[in-house]
Parts: structure tokens; sequence; C-alpha cells
């Protein structure tokens, strides 16, 4: 009876202290978060564990791979870093969470990056989390990514080059002009992404980003990957038709993007009997020539939609891995040097891709350069299925949110003797031994892994593979202020600013 009683009393008091109700909530929510979600035991910033609010805040700031580098240097390999978010930097428990036989699907994360047009959500591979409808769509792009497709691909890099080169020189006419390389090698990947895709170049080198291609990814991956961490505000935000005009303003490319495609795409058609699988092929017309033999197999909305999905997953990574090869070797003049000796006593202009690709320092340059500074260096977040998963020695709940960072993965010292240092000899057989390099390649996560892993990497390094040593064969380059560090914002991605540079003609 007295315990009743007091029962009474307190919820009378409480009735009558209704400005309460709404504090005492937010605590009992915050509470189950922290004590609920069966994370308990797992190790990580003890305020993380509440709320996704000091996580998505932390991710605007733009240095997120340096906090989850720290995270895992003080709890370990397994870290909670939200209420039902675990980062992993665990190289065994990569074919748990993106094997190809997984059960594990993208998570939430991914909403904020959904494209939507008037049929609804556009199928986007990277962003799909219905396992078949990816598989299926994967399956029937995939001779347009496999690496006889790219090497028809070559002579539309070449056009982008010779551009670029005509550009350059005007620079080199000066060897004292300070010259903003990391525009140029921008400028250079849009162009070339967009030719190779639609056999069109978007002329960012000459015309600059009339398109405003640029300028919408660098207002769009900092809300994708901060949005990304409390996915339900995206319908509020973006999500939202009204919104996204507030927000983004003119800045949606997908019109006057779209319009050239769609020109290119219907030019493509009519002559499409002229063309044989043979080729040479762009990457949409090979999709229209998969069309051509079954029309079942892809429909017009998904072939535009893996070209101008390549847009978006090709330009700026491989822009950002030719700044970081330029930018590292030049400040290690003995492998600036290294590198510039294997190509000149091996190429001649113009470089060709099926010879380049064979010189083993470069491809060790290239390496290092996506260890060192992934371009994608944040968490790929997958939802633990149904059931659970046994996850570093802990049962994992289904539902919970778990990811792999390349950026911490890629500096396990465990793995990577020294792993800040840029050393591309670690990646040469000759100087590294091969089970040592075997295990490097097993945590070389750059790409990804699993049924999601990039279906643009053959693409990117035959564009890196030829332009690197064609640029070092007709230049010399100096970085022009040696000792100021670049910078660069993480957020999808990590794309770098002040890669400036002098250069001097040589052929
Ligand atoms: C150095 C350059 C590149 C890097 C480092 C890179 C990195 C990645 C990563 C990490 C993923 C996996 C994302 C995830 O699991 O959530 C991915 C997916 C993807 N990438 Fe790349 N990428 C590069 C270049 C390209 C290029 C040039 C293209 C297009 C031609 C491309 C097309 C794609 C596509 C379509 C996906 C989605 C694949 C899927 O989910 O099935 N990427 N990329």
């Amino acid at each position: 009876m007295a315990i009743v009683a007091t029962i009474g009393h307190v919820a009378r008091d409480f009735v009558g202290k209704w400005y309460l109700v709404i504090p005492v909530c937010v605590c009992l929510y915050f509470l189950r978060n922290r004590y609920g979600r069966g994370l308990r035991r797992i190790p990580g910033p003890f305020l993380q564990s509440f709320s996704m609010i000091p996580r998505a805040w932390q991710v605007w700031q733009g240095n997120i791979h340096q906090r989850d580098l720290e995270y895992h240097q003080k709890y370990g390999k397994l870290v909670r870093i939200g209420p039902r978010l675990l980062s992993l930097s665990d190289v065994d428990e990569i074919n748990t969470v993106y094997g190809i036989t997984t059960k594990f699907y993208k998570s939430s994360f991914y909403d904020p990056s959904t494209p939507y047009d008037e049929e609804g959500i556009v199928p986007d591979p990277f962003i799909l989390k219905d396992k078949m409808m990816h598989s299926r769509m994967k399956r029937n792009a995939a001779n347009a990514y496999s690496l006889s497709s790219v090497l028809q691909l070559e002579a539309y890099v070449d056009e982008v080059e010779e551009k670029l080169f005509k550009l350059l020189d005007r620079e080199a006419e000066n060897p004292e002009n300070v010259v903003a390389f990391d525009h140029y090698l921008h400028a250079f990947a849009m162009d070339t992404i967009f030719m190779i895709s639609f056999g069109k170049s978007l002329n960012i080198l000459e015309n600059g980003d009339e398109h405003k291609v640029m300028a919408c990814f660098d207002t769009i991956m900092p809300y994708m990957a901060t949005i990304g961490q409390m996915p339900w505000l995206h319908k509020f935000l973006v999500g939202n038709s009204f919104m996204a005009k507030l927000i983004l303003g003119d800045m949606t490319f997908e019109t006057g993007l779209m319009k050239i495609a769609s020109s290119q795409v219907e030019g493509f058609k009519k002559n499409l009997d002229q063309r044989s699988e043979e080729g040479p092929c762009t990457f949409t017309e090979r999709l229209l020539l998969n069309q051509k033999s079954n029309p079942d197999s892809i429909t017009e909305r998904e072939l535009i939609t893996h070209a101008l999905g390549n847009i978006t997953a090709g330009g700026d990574t491989t822009s950002i891995t030719l700044r970081s090869i330029f930018y590292f070797s030049l400040r290690n003049k003995e492998s600036y040097h290294r590198l510039c000796h294997e190509v000149r006593s091996n190429c001649s202009l113009p470089v060709a891709y099926s010879s380049a690709q064979k010189l083993p320092y470069l491809n060790a340059v290239i390496k290092e350069a996506l260890r060192l500074h992934p371009p994608m260096p944040i968490m790929l977040g997958r939802t633990v299925p149904k059931g659970g998963a046994e996850i570093c020695g802990h049962y994992i709940r289904e539902g919970t949110e778990v990811g792999i960072p390349s950026y911490v993965l890629h500096r396990d010292p465990a793995i990577f003797t020294d792993p800040g240092a840029w050393k591309p000899e670690r990646w040469l057989e000759t100087e590294t031994g091969k089970d040592r390099l075997a295990s490097m390649n097993r945590a070389f996560f750059a790409f990804g892994a699993g049924p999601h892993t990039c279906s643009g990497r053959h693409i990117s390094m035959m564009e890196i593979v030829k332009l690197v040593p064609s640029l070092l064969l007709k230049y010399d380059f100096e970085l022009a202020f040696p000792t100021r560090p670049w910078t660069f914002r993480v957020s999808m991605l990590a794309p770098q600013k002040g890669v400036n540079v002098t250069i001097k003609k040589r052929v």
C-alpha cells in the first residue's frame, strides 16, 4: 500500500510539472541509446554512445579521418562511435562485412546520396540496398567496365591529355609561374570521365566549370557525409524539393549535364549499326550495344544512371589520386627522381597503357598514394543483417551499423611499417617479400571490397597510368612552396587544395 501511495505522489507531482515531460523523455531516449542497444561493452568515446549529434558535428568539421584514427589507436580494432554505430579496423573482418557472400547490406548512411527523378529513386548501384537488383544492374554493365573495354577508351583520354598539355605548355613559358596544378588535374579528370562516358568533353579545362559540376559536388559532398550520420533528416532537407532549391540553388548539375548526356545518347542510337563489340566504343555505346543484343537486360534509365554515376564516382576520385601522386613524390625528392628515371628510360610519347602499366615503381607509387590518402577515406557503412553477427569476438545485434574507414585500416602499424610515411617501395615484392606484400594487399581498401567494390577502378587506373608518365616525359615539376602543406577537408571524399607547382618544359 505504501508503495502505491508513493507512486501516486510521484505521479501527482510529475503531472504538476508537465514542463519536465520533454527533458525526461529526451534523457530516457539518450539512456536507451547508451545502454539499450547491446553495445555497452564495446569501448569508445563516452558521449558519442548517447547520440549521433557529436558524430555529425565531427563529420561536418571535415577531420573525421584523424578522429577515427585517434579513436582506434586508443580503443582498439572495434570502436563504438555512435549509439548503434561501430567503426572497425580489422583486416580479418573485411570478408564478414563486405565479402561476396555477405548478408550485410548498405546502411542508411547512403540515403542522402540517393538520386531521385520523376519516377522515384534512381537505381544507382552505389546506393542500392536491394542485393538482387544491385547484382542484376552490375552484371548488365560489367563488360563496359572490363579491362578489354577500357583499353578501347584510350583514344578518348589522349584527346583530353592534348588539351591539358597545351595549357601547361603555356604555363611553362615562364618557369617562375605558380601553377594551380590541383585545379588542372581536377578539370582533366572531369573532362576525361565525361568524354569516356559520353564521347564529348565537358571542356572544363578550357571553359571552366560552366555547368557547375565541380561546384555542385563541393556543396553536396559535405552534406551527404554529415546528414548520412542522421539520415532521417534528409527528407526535411535536400530530400524535400523546396528545401533542395533553397540549399542548392541553381547548383543541380543534372539539368545541364542531362541535356548533353541525352543528346549524345540519341546521337549514338542513330549510328549504333555502324558500331561493333570490337570498338572503339564509349561507355554509353557499349551499354547501348548490350541493350540491342538483349533489350530486357538494361533500361534507358539504368543506362543513363550508370553513365552519370561515372561522373559522380569517377571524376573527383581520380583527380584526388593524381594530386596525391605528385604531392607526395615531389615532397620526397628521391622518390620523384626514381619515378622520373623509370618513366624516362622506358616510355615514350604518346604513352600507351599497355606498356606503362608494366612499370613496377609507377604502380607502387599509385598504390602508395591510394594507401596514404585514400580518396574515399571514411567508413563505408553496412547494416548487420537479420540474426546479428559475430564481429571481433562480440555478438552484434541486427540493425547495428558497422564499417571500415580505409584511412584507418591503411595506417595499421601491424600491417604497414611506418604507416604515416610515403614509401612506394613497400609495394615492391623485391623489397618487401612475398608474404608481407600479400598481407598488405589484403588490407588495401581504397576501392572497397565485395559486391560493391569500385566498378571503375580499371578506368581510373588507365587514366592515371597514361597521364603520369606523359606529364613526366613532357615536363620537370617542382613544388612552388615546398614547406607549405596541402589542405583537405574530408567528407564523402578528401579533395586536396594547394598543390601548386612550377613547370619546366622538357620536350
Ligand atoms: C582512384 C579512383 C577511385 C577510387 C579510389 C574509388 C573508390 C571507390 C570505393 C571505395 C567504392 C565503394 C563504395 C562503397 O562500398 O560504398 C567505389 C564504388 C564505385 N565506384 Fe569508384 N573509385 C574510383 C574511381 C572510379 C571511377 C573512375 C568510376 C567510373 C568510371 C567509379 C565508379 C564507381 C561505381 C559505379 C561504384 C559503385 C559500385 C557498386 O556499389 O556496385 N569509380 N569506388
